[in-house]
């Protein structure tokens, strides 16, 4: 039986910072997501693809503010439903065209889907994902006065919007996603963490307006699908202790026990690569082989090339 590998896609695989947010630059950045996804589909893995939307939902959330005169705004978790579903349409057909290139003719879909979360997690009270463009520190002050908005900086890259980001509980539909995949469907799933919903008393189901962090429903994804290898495709080659001083070191293979020290010691910034860590260690921790590389490094890191691999 061929391996499962769940690979989340960093939203910024799809508009770096400081790109034009236009159809052409963002459907030709997940052209080259696609490409690489379908080597890894031509090695011989049963893929599900989950993707990050940090840029693309503040980008639809802002239009519908800009246009709030004109057309009624729609809330966040509708904004999150439709970068999954814009996300997933050009992530179907590009990887369907690359895996044609390939000779490849395997079944692809792009499946909405939504991440349940607690209404009491306390992410409601203290919004740290950043989504949308890069602002100056003046501007991003500019806009919280004018606008209201709560604003950070995002990992020494500017100052952005922030919202809640609740742990995901649970992914509707996973069962669903694991009888595609083990029939060998290619699924795109769980994209932008998910569409945010909160179950309610009487067993309803009801959005709500918040952007789940796709490294930790990634993790959820993996485990629901009951994945092989987790992989997180990011801008760097390797996770590195001491990154950015002048005793870097690349981490290449790891056991559960030297991440946690190295989680203890806090060599991971928790707006970036806290969470990847923390989601390939829980992975590892539960017997599972659990990859962080560059996008381009993929098919040579399920081989235990490049990248960092945890594993117990
Ligand atoms: N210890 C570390 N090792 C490697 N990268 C790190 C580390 N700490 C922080 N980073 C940063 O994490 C970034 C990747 O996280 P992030 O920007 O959230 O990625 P993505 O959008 O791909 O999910 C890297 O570009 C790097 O600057
Ligand atoms: N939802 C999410 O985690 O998006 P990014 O990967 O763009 O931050």
């Amino acid at each position: 039986m061929a391996e499962k590998v769940v690979i989340a896609l960093g939203g910024n695989a799809i508009l770096q910072p400081g790109q034009e947010a236009t159809y052409e630059n963002q459907l030709e950045n997940v052209r080259k997501c696609s490409a690489i996804i379908a080597q890894v589909v031509k090695q011989g893995y049963q893929v599900v693809v989950t993707h990050g939307n940090g840029p693309q939902v503040g980008n639809i959330l802002r239009q519908n503010e800009e246009a709030k005169d004109v057309v009624p705004p729609f809330p966040l978790d509708v904004c999150s439903a439709e970068s999954q579903g814009f996300i997933g349409y050009m992530m179907e057909q590009t990887l369907r065209n690359e895996l044609h290139e390939l000779g490849l003719n395997n079944s692809v879909v792009s499946l909405l889907t939504e991440t349940v979360v607690s209404p009491e997690d306390e992410a409601f009270q203290n919004p740290t994902k950043p989504i949308g463009v890069f602002y100056t520190e003046e501007e991003a002050n500019k806009l919280a006065e004018e606008k209201g908005w709560v604003v950070a900086e995002d990992a020494g890259r500017g100052y952005r919007r922030v919202v809640p980001s609740p742990q995901p509980v649970s992914i509707l539909g996973s069962d669903t996603i694991k009888t595609l995949t083990d029939a060998g469907t290619i699924t795109i799933a769980s994209g932008g963490g998910g569409i945010p919903v909160i179950q309610k008393e009487d067993g309803k189901y009801e959005g709500v307006e918040a952007v789940i962090d796709k490294d930790r429903s990634g993790l959820r994804l993996s485990k629901e699908v009951d994945a092989d290898v987790f992989m997180i495709l990011t801008d760097v080659d390797n996770v590195y202790v001491n990154y950015g001083k002048p005793n870097q070191k690349a981490l290449e293979q790891i056991t559960v026990e030297e991440a946690k020290q190295y989680m203890d010691e806090g060599q991971f910034s928790a707006g970036s690569m806290g969470p990847k860590m923390e989601g390939a260690l829980s992975f590892a921790e539960h017997g599972g082989k659990a990859i962080i590389c560059s996008l381009d490094k993929a098919a040579l890191a399920l081989e235990g090339k490049s990248g960092t691999t945890i594993s117990k």
